[in-house]
């Protein structure tokens, strides 16, 4: 079974640890765990999930067949830098940093690595991240096949050419963020017309996970679904009426096309807005 070191601790590397231990296809014993310098944050990992932690990165990747890149992509040049004498030719580079290009890595690596560049979520944590990954040429059939069995263990995974990550990463990177943003829209509205929280909280998750369930199981248009909802002169014709006068359709658009562009604008190492 193959051995995994991640550098970088934060929330992406912790949701892939959490699916990968409870999805039961790695043992805690074949993850290993670096970071910058917070050892609190690895030993509460370590505690949670069983994972082997270490501030030692020769020892970690020596150890490793497949290194998994998880900090933010300002880290990156630093991070490499660190780690480009330890990498050997069976090494297999996995990155999940927003917007950093497969040929940078090899780049500041100053290795012909082989890479592959992956745009999962958080929802890996309970194994139903949405993953788009792209591979360079020095990648095998072999490596990929390691690459899709890890991020299916977390969810699903589809293959994409590289220029299409930016895309993805401001879809479906970011995009449980917008939904829970939506939930705490939600929740106030339910706080307004004068629900209890909890039972409004339970309320609004079964909504949630019934409407992705009718999506995936009828495999109707979310306009027709939508449509079936909608008596003429009803409630949920007054509630759309409210999104549309408030252009919600169009906020959407803006903000995945404004995430898409944030992808683009951390390849160049620009700051934040
Ligand atoms: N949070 C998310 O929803 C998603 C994040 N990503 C990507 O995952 C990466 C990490 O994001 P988060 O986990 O949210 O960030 P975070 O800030 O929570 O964690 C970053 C981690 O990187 C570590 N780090 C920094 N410099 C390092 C170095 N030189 N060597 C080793 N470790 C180092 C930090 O100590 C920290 O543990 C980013 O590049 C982001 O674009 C990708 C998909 C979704
Ligand atoms: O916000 C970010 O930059 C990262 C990438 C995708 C989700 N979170």
């Amino acid at each position: 079974m193959k051995k995994i070191a991640f550098l970088g601790a934060g929330s992406m590397a912790e949701a892939m640890i959490s699916g990968f231990v409870n999805g039961g296809l790695y043992q805690p014993a074949q993850i290993g765990v670096t970071n910058r310098s917070n050892t609190n944050r690895l030993l509460e990992l370590s505690k949670t999930y069983g994972v082997s932690v270490t501030d030692h990165k020769k020892a970690l990747l020596d150890s490793a067949d497949i290194i998994i890149l998880a900090m933010k992509p300002k880290d990156a040049q630093e991070a490499l830098l660190s780690i480009r004498e330890f990498i050997e030719e069976r090494h297999l580079v996995i990155s999940v940093l927003a917007g950093v290009t497969i040929s940078s890595i090899t780049t500041l690596l100053q290795k012909d690595a082989a890479v592959i560049r992956a745009m999962p979520n958080t929802s890996a944590s309970v194994r139903m991240s949405a993953t788009a990954m792209a591979v360079n040429s020095k990648a095998t059939l072999h490596h990929i096949q390691a690459a899709k069995q890890i991020f299916e263990t977390i969810g699903m995974v589809t293959l994409v050419e590289e220029e299409k990550l930016d895309a993805v990463t401001g879809l479906s990177g970011s995009g449980p963020a917008y939904i829970y943003y939506i939930v705490e829209a939600m929740e106030q509205a339910a706080l307004e017309v004068g629900l209890e929280k909890e039972m409004a909280r339970n309320l609004i998750l079964q909504t949630l996970a019934g409407a992705s369930e009718m999506l995936l199981q009828t495999n109707k248009q979310p306009s027709d679904l939508r449509r079936e909802v909608t008596s003429p002169g009803g409630t949920t014709e007054a509630g759309i009426q409210a999104l549309q006068n408030y252009q919600l359709q169009e906020a959407i658009v803006a903000c995945v096309k404004s995430a898409v562009e944030r992808s683009k604008e951390l390849r160049a190492g620009q700051p934040a807005r």
